[in-house]
């Protein structure tokens, strides 16, 4: 893995800073328009005007395009961060995005999910609450030296998981053997009634073994 420093890419300093800030609005406007969709009951005349207004805005934003999404790098003030990354990415609109802090027993975040993000009438799917254990999982291994890959995840789904609300996550390292990092943690509602919760492997290929020390101390 490359973690590049934020100089190496594109314009540097402020400005860079300045247009990724600015894709990050964009990014959160683009959340509320998803939002929008799911939730709209407009007449079909201004659903196919607002169609026809978004494929414009579509066509100027493929004006100038990367290969990929933003690619993992070191921020500025020296903190690891992935803006592409589907999420915790402040400029990927599919990402929530998750905010993780490490604590001293492992990594927490209070996610809020969205009516975008509907499976069973009124809750999330449980694809989407995986999708956010296992990446809070990678963030635990990785807080704790040991970036790796999910090997697997078994989830556990014990209630239904609303959206529009904070809950809180939390995950935590239990075990570690060579390159395997086994992670624990749980989604639940601020009161602790616990709706998912998994464990998860996680392996380090040989090629990341390097990196792995330098997120830790950036995460
Ligand atoms: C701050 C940063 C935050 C970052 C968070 C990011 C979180 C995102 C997490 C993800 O979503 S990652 C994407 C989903 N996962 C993948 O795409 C992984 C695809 N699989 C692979 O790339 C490789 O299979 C893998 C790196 C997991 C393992 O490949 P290796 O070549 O390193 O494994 P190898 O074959 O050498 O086996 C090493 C050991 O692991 C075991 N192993 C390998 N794959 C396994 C597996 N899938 N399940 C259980 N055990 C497994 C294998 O049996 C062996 O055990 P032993 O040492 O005891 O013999």
């Amino acid at each position: 893995m490359t973690v590049e420093t934020a100089a190496t890419e594109e314009t540097g300093g402020s400005d860079r800073e300045s247009r990724l800030a600015a894709l990050g609005v964009l990014a959160e406007q683009v959340r509320e328009l998803m939002d929008a969709v799911v939730l709209t009951d407009v007449a079909e005349d201004e659903i196919a005007r607002v169609t026809e207004e978004v494929a414009v805005l579509t066509e100027r934003l493929r004006a100038a395009r990367r290969d990929t999404p933003l690619q993992p790098e070191i921020a500025p003030d020296g903190s690891f961060r992935h803006l592409g990354n589907a999420v915790a990415g402040d400029c990927n609109p599919y990402a929530l995005p998750l905010k993780a802090e490490v604590t001293p027993d492992g990594v927490r975040a209070e996610p809020t999910f969205r009516p975008m993000h509907e499976g069973p009438p009124n809750s999330v799917h449980g694809g989407v609450t995986a999708m956010i254990l296992d990446h809070l999982f990678g963030t635990a291994a990785a807080a704790a030296g040991r970036l790796g890959m999910t090997a697997s995840l078994t989830v556990r789904y014990r209630r239904p998981t609303p959206y529009g609300r904070p809950l809180v996550a939390d995950a935590a390292v239990t075990r570690t053997e060579g390159r395997k990092t086994w992670v624990d943690g749980r989604i639940a509602t601020p009161d602790g009634t616990v709706l998912v919760e998994a464990t998860g492997l996680f392996i380090t290929p040989t090629a990341w073994l390097p990196a792995s020390e330098e997120v830790a101390d950036r995460v």
